[in-house]
C-alpha cells in the first residue's frame, strides 16, 4: 500500500502539487491521468524520491521514504521518468543487467543473469539482447527502458508516460504485460497516461490530477463520465461501452 499524505511542493515560489490524502492499493494498476502541467510527474518524482519532499510523508508498506535508506528503497521502488537518458553505447542485456546493481554491486551472479532473462522475454526483447540502444528505435528503447525497471525486481513500479513513442501493437503489449507482472509477480505500478482509453481498458483504480490537485479517484467505471472528463480537460466526450469496458469518443 502507498500512503501520501500532506505532500504540497512549491517550485519556483509557486505551488504546483498539494496532496492531502492518497491510499493507493498494493497489486494494482493505478493510471494517474490529468492535463499537462497538473503535477503528475511532480507527484512520481516525489513518490521515488527524485525530488526531496518539502511537506508531508509518503509510505509504501511500512516504510516511510524520509527515513528509508537508499539501498533499501532501491529494492522497494523503481521509476522510469518521462525523459530518460542512458549511455546509448550500452546493449539492451547489459542495461538490464545495469538495473540489477542494488543486488550484485558490480558483480552480477547467476540470479542476476536469470532475471535479465526473463525480463528480456517478458518483454519480448530476445531479438535485440545484443543491440546498442542507440540502433534501437524510439519505441523499441521504450521498451528496453520498462524492462529494465521490471529488472530492477521492486515490488512498486512507476512509469511516466510509458506509451510515448509505441505503436498500438506495443503499447498493447505493454499495458498487458503490466497487467500480468501484477499477477504473475505481486506487482503494484502507478503509470501516467495521457490516453484515457487505455486508463479505462487496463487501470484498476484511476487518480486525476488537475492543478496539483487530485479531482477523483476510483474504478474507471464509476469515476470515467462524460462530466469528469470535461471538468478535467475541458473537453465533450461520449462514453460507449463496449464488451463491458467504457470508452470515450472525443473525436
Ligand atoms: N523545474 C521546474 N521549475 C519550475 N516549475 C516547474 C519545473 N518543472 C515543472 N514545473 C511546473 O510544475 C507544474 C507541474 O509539472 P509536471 O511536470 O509535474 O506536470 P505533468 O502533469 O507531469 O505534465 P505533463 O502531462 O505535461 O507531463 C507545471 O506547471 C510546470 O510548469
Amino acid at each position: 500500500m502507498i500512503q501520501i499524505q500532506n505532500v504540497s511542493f512549491d517550485r519556483a515560489g509557486k505551488n504546483i502539487l498539494d496532496v492531502t490524502e492518497l491510499t493507493l492499493e498494493a497489486k494494482q494498476t493505478i493510471a494517474l491521468i490529468g492535463p499537462n502541467g497538473a503535477g503528475k510527474s511532480t507527484l512520481l518524482s516525489l513518490m521515488a524520491r527524485l525530488l526531496p519532499l518539502q511537506t508531508g510523508q509518503i509510505r509504501y508498506d511500512y516504510l516511510d521514504i524520509s527515513s528509508t535508506s537508499s539501498r533499501v528503497m532501491a529494492r522497494k521502488v523503481g521509476i522510469l521518468q518521462q525523459h530518460s537518458h542512458f549511455m546509448s553505447r550500452l546493449t539492451v542485456q547489459d542495461l538490464l543487467l545495469y538495473a540489477r546493481y542494488p543486488y550484485h554491486k558490480g558483480r552480477p551472479t547467476a540470479d542476476d543473469h536469470k532475471v535479465v532473462e526473463q525480463m528480456l522475454a517478458y518483454f519480448e526483447l530476445l531479438t535485440f539482447r545484443t543491440t546498442f540502444l542507440d540502433e534501437l528505435s524510439g519505441g523499441q528503447r521504450q521498451m528496453a527502458l520498462v524492462a529494465m525497471v521490471f529488472c530492477q525486481g521492486t515490488d512498486y513500479i512507476l512509469l511516466d508516460e510509458p506509451l510515448n513513442n509505441l505503436d498500438m501493437y506495443h503499447a498493447r503489449h505493454l499495458m498487458t504485460t503490466l497487467r500480468r507482472a501484477i499477477v504473475d509477480w505481486n506487482k503494484t505500478i502507478v503509470v501516467v497516461l495521457h490516453d484515457i482509453n487505455y486508463a479505462s481498458l487496463y487501470a484498476d483504480q484511476i487518480v486525476a490530477l488537475k492543478q496539483g490537485r487530485i479531482v477523483f479517484k476510483g474504478p474507471p467505471d464509476q469515476v470515467l463520465t462524460p462530466d469528469s472528463i470535461k471538468a478535467l480537460y475541458g473537453v465533450e466526450v461520449d462514453i460507449i461501452e463496449h464488451q463491458g469496458k467504457r470508452l470515450s469518443l472525443h473525436f
